[in-house]
C-alpha cells in the first residue's frame, strides 16, 4: 500500500545492516515488452518490474493486438509479431512515461492505421520534437501539433535511409529508432548531432536488440540499423533496476552501515550501476559480489565534484545525500534533467534551499554546500525520483516530510514497504 498525504519521514534508529532487493529495472521491462511485441511468437520475460510505467506500455501493446499474459507475479508471456499490429480504435494514455511514448511513438509507424499517443499534464510539456522529425525523415507521417505529445501516427511503414537528430535533449529517441528500425524496408543510417547524452541506454537497447536477433553498428556519426527478417521471441531476464538501488545504495553510505542490494554487479547492463562509483569517491566501500553489490560506511563522507550527463536518474540521489557530506558536492553536466518528470534542476535547488542548504546553479550544474538541516516538508513534484531522494535523507536526519508518497507509483510502487522492511530490520 502506498500511503496518502504527507509522509513525515522517522530516521532509523540504528545504522542499517541488511539485504535490500530492489524490483526490476523500467528500461530492460519495457525495452524487452517492444522488442517481444515484435518478434514472431512467444516470448517470456522474467523479473518484469510491475509499475505505471510499464503498466502504460503493457495496456498500449495489448491494444495495439499484442498478447500479454502474467505467468507468475514477475513474469509475462508475450504474444507478439508484427502481422499482429493493428489500429487501436481509441487514443493510447501513456501517462508521464518517457520510455513508453518514444519508445511507441517509432513503433506506431509500423502499425497499419493510426495511433493516437496521449499523456499527463506533465508529458504534455515534455519535448518530442527531434523523434517526431526523425520520423518523418524515414517517411512517417506524424502529427504532433506542440512539439510535445499528444501525437498522431498514421503508419504501416518506415521507409530507411538517413536520419539525423540531435543528441543532446534525450537518448530514448535513439533507442526508439534502434528497436522499431530493424523493420524498415532497408537500413537506417542513424546520426546523432553533436553529443549524445544517456548513451550507456543506448548501449543497452543496441545489447537488447541483438538479443532479439537484429543488429546494430556503430558508424561514424552514429548508428546503422540492419533490417532484420523478424525478431526472434526468447526467454529474457530482466535485471533489478539500477536507479532504485541508488537509493538503498546512498542510504548505507550516508547513514553508515551496509547494504547489500542483490541481482547487479559489475556486468550490470544498465549504466546507473555506475551511481556506486561516486559513493566509492565520497569515501563508502563497495564490494562488488558474483550476483551482488554491498555498500558500507562509516558515515563519515566527503562532497566530491562530479560529472553525471551519462547517469542523470540519479543526480537527485546523490544531491539530496549531499547535506550529510563534508565539504561541497558538485553536479556537472546535466542539462536535460530539466525537461524530465519536472524541471529537476529548479527542484533540487529549491528544495535543498528550503532545507536550509547553501545552493549555487548555471543551466547545466548545481553545487551544493553542507549548511544545518532546516526542517520541512519537501515538495515532490510528482516525480517519484524527488520523493525516493529525499526520503533517503529523511532516515538519516529528522525534520524531513515528503509531500506526494505516492507518486514513487512510476518506477518503484513498493519504495515505502522496502523503507518500513529495512526500518524492521535495523531494529529502528
Ligand atoms: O532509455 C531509457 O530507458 C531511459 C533513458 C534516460 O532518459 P534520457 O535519454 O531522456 O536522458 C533515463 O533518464 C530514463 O529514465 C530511462
Ligand atoms: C526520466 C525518467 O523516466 P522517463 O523518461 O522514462 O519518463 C526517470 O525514470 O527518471
Amino acid at each position: 500500500m502506498i500511503p496518502a498525504g504527507p509522509l513525515p519521514i522517522t530516521p532509523l534508529s540504528s545504522p542499517p545492516d541488511r539485504i535490500w532487493r530492489v524490483p526490476g529495472s523500467k528500461s530492460i521491462t519495457n525495452r524487452a515488452l517492444v522488442l517481444a511485441a515484435l518478434a514472431d511468437g512467444e516470448s517470456t520475460l522474467e523479473g518484469v518490474l510491475h509499475s505505471d510505467d510499464t503498466r502504460h506500455m503493457r495496456s498500449a501493446l495489448e491494444a495495439l493486438g499484442i498478447g500479454i499474459e502474467d505467468a507468475g507475479p514477475h513474469t509475462l508471456v508475450v504474444k507478439g509479431g508484427r502481422r499482429r499490429l493493428r489500429a487501436p480504435g481509441r487514443e493510447l494514455f501513456i501517462g508521464n512515461s518517457g520510455t513508453t511514448v518514444r519508445f511507441l511513438a517509432a513503433l506506431a509507424c509500423l502499425v497499419p492505421g493510426e495511433v493516437v499517443l496521449v499523456g499527463d499534464e506533465h508529458m504534455a510539456k515534455r519535448p518530442i520534437a527531434d523523434l517526431v522529425d526523425g520520423l518523418r525523415q524515414l517517411g512517417a507521417d506524424v502529427e504532433c501539433a506542440t512539439g510535445c505529445p499528444p501525437l498522431r501516427i498514421r503508419g504501416g511503414r518506415l521507409k530507411g535511409g538517413t536520419l539525423t537528430m540531435r543528441g543532446d535533449r534525450s537518448s530514448q529517441y535513439f533507442s526508439a529508432v534502434m528497436m522499431a528500425g530493424p523493420f524498415a524496408d532497408a537500413a537506417i543510417d542513424l546520426r546523432v548531432a553533436g553529443e549524445l547524452v544517456s548513451r550507456p541506454y543506448v548501449e543497452i537497447t543496441r545489447r537488447m536488440v541483438a538479443d532479439f536477433g537484429g543488429r546494430i553498428d556503430e558508424a561514424a556519426g552514429g548508428f546503422t540499423v540492419h533490417p532484420a527478417a523478424g525478431y526472434r521471441p526468447r526467454a529474457y531476464p530482466i535485471e533489478p533496476d539500477a536507479s532504485s538501488a541508488s537509493y538503498p545504495f546512498a542510504l548505507a553510505a550516508a547513514a553508515g552501515g551496509a547494504i547489500t542490494v542483490p541481482g547487479l554487479s559489475e556486468g550490470a547492463l544498465q549504466g546507473d550501476y555506475r551511481f556506486v562509483e561516486l559513493l566509492e569517491q565520497a569515501g563508502a566501500r563497495v564490494s562488488r559480489q558474483a550476483d551482488a553489490t554491498t555498500v558500507r560506511s562509516d558515515g563519515r563522507l566527503r562532497g566530491i565534484d562530479v560529472d553525471m550527463h551519462h547517469i542523470s536518474d540519479t543526480v537527485m540521489t546523490l544531491a539530496a545525500i549531499a547535506p550529510l557530506l563534508e565539504g561541497p558536492t558538485t553536479i556537472r553536466n546535466v542539462a536535460n534533467i530539466r525537461i524530465k518528470e519536472t524541471d529537476r534542476l529548479a527542484a533540487t535547488v529549491a528544495e535543498l534551499r528550503r532545507l536550509g542548504q547553501e545552493v549555487t546553479h548555471g543551466d547545466d550544474w548545481l553545487r551544493i554546500e553542507p549548511r544545518p538541516l532546516t526542517p520541512a516538508l519537501v515538495r515532490s513534484y510528482s516525480d517519484h525520483r524527488m520523493a525516493m531522494s529525499f526520503a533517503i535523507l529523511g532516515l538519516c536526519r529528522p525534520g524531513i516530510t515528503i509531500e506526494d508518497p505516492a507518486c514513487v507509483a512510476k518506477t518503484y510502487p513498493t519504495f515505502w514497504e522496502d523503507v518500513e522492511r529495512c526500518r524492521s530490520a535495523s531494529g529502528g
